[in-house]
């Protein structure tokens, strides 16, 4: 066992649910993603959880004995526990009690790297907190009282009424930070959408391999090098969103974005908090769900995506998926199914045939003009060469004649300088 990791004990409710044994194993997952060890697993079928201690009684004896034998201080549970639920079991086993909520919410705290990301889980935090503060509050209030007899009661209460005030205030600051970081997030997807450039939205399970497309299609089609995200084999390595903006050889353009991976029971509280994140999402033209194809479990991650964008508000946008890593599942590849595309990130063959689909899809409504834009408006030129697909340049007598793809709606903007062919 490796001596850096903190030792846990992880416990588990089997409540009659077909994906029981998968939800285990991911906890397991987050667990090390945060630094710890499972070992020991525990767990019991219930109808439902017991309302004072999760567990039932001669399971949470034996939880006891075994934090005792295995001289470990930490038990993570799999699901959310009430306030009361952690309180009696940290009283009856002796050890501190992580919720899978508090765990993820932990493991988010440690991978923020941008002032928004960080806010984004501090707020989180504080309303997973906020509910929950009575239990700190009265441990204080136990600890006083053990001292002072009756006498400073009144004065614990004053105290939880000031932290929840304190907690309500910090939220209220975040927010309004936030707010402002969102603004001028606004005005760049605006700016974006003046461009008339299309989006496309990487969106998946954690670790199905978002940030490694996302560099393939950097390294071969983007405009700026040295702009890769990054990769990484753990869980939630990606908390940012980025956006990068890809030019293809025929030309035609759009940006894509890379966002953060989903996982099974996503705490509310994070999916409020990076709603604007998550936002990039909804405003894409295209979404591209990245599915591990090598993980059996595949069927639960696609619903659950598909569910978390429902809650993020992510309307009905047209969607390729993106069966990867199929040379870890031993598949044919890259082979085309649809709209959809079984392949290998790690394949650029693969890379290519997804671009094919994405091309198709996302350019649907581009149309083909020639435009004679005289040489005194070089500034028509110079936006069309910005934000339009222009194939071929030529220079004539009577000024520049411009062969361009773009979208019907744009096509309005150059009505006057085009010519029939
Ligand atoms: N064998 C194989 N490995 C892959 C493939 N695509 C990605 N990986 C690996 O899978 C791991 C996760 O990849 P990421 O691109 O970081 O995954 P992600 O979806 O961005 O994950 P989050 O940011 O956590 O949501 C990395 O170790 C990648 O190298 C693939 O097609 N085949
Ligand atoms: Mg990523």
């Amino acid at each position: 066992m490796n001596d850096n990791l903190t030792d846990v004990i992880t416990i588990g409710l089997d409540l009659n649910d077909a994906n029981f044994q998968y939800s285990m194993e991911e906890l397991n997952n987050l667990v090390t993603a945060n630094n710890m060890q499972s070992v020991e697993t525990v767990t019991q079928k219930l109808d439902h959880p017991d309302p004072a201690t999760y567990f039932g009684k001669g399971k949470v004896e034996f939880l006891e004995q075994l934090v005792k034998t295995t001289e470990t201080d930490v038990i993570v549970a799999n699901d959310e526990l009430s306030p009361s639920q952690i309180r009696n079991l940290e009283k009856l086993t002796n050890a501190k009690i992580i919720d899978r909520t508090g765990l993820i919410l932990e493991i988010f705290a440690n991978r923020a790297r941008s002032r928004e990301a960080k806010l984004q889980v501090q707020l989180a935090k504080l309303n997973y907190q906020l509910p929950r503060l009575r239990t700190s509050a009265s441990q204080r209030l136990d600890q006083q009282s053990a001292g002072g007899g009756l006498a400073n009661r009144g004065a614990g209460e004053t105290q939880i009424e000031l932290n929840r005030r304190t907690i309500q205030h910090q939220i209220n600051h975040v927010r309004h930070e936030l707010k402002e970081i969102d603004k001028s997030y606004d005005t760049q997807s605006k700016k974006r959408k003046q461009n008339d450039l299309k989006t496309i939205a990487l969106v998946g399970y954690t670790n199905a391999g978002k940030s490694t497309i996302m560099n393939q299609l950097v390294k071969r089609f983007g405009e700026n090098e040295g702009k890769e995200v990054t990769v990484k084999n753990m869980l939630f390595a990606t908390l940012d969103t980025s956006v990068r903006k890809i030019e293809l050889p025929n030309h035609k353009r759009f940006l894509a974005t890379d966002t953060v991976g989903f996982v099974s029971q996503l705490p509310h509280q994070l999916i409020q908090a990076f709603k604007s994140t998550l936002a990039e999402a909804a405003n894409a033209d295209l979404l591209i769900q990245v599915v591990d194809y090598s993980d059996p479990n595949q069927e639960l991650m696609m619903q659950t995506t598909e569910a978390t964008l429902k809650e993020i508000g992510v309307p009905d946008i047209p969607m390729i998926k993106v069966f990867n890593k199929a040379d870890k599942s031993g598949e044919n590849y890259p082979v085309r199914e649809g709209n959809n595309i079984i392949m290998s990130a790690l394949d650029p063959s693969s890379i290519n045939r997804l671009v094919d689909i994405i091309s198709e899809n996302l350019f649907k409504d581009y149309i083909k003009k020639t435009y004679l834009v005289p040489f005194s408006n070089g500034q028509v030129v110079s936006d069309l060469n910005e934000n339009e697909t222009v194939y071929q340049t030529d220079y004539t007598d009577q000024g520049t004649v411009l062969r361009v793809e773009l979208p019907e709606t744009s096509a309005g903007k150059y009505k006057k300088y085009e010519v029939n062919e």
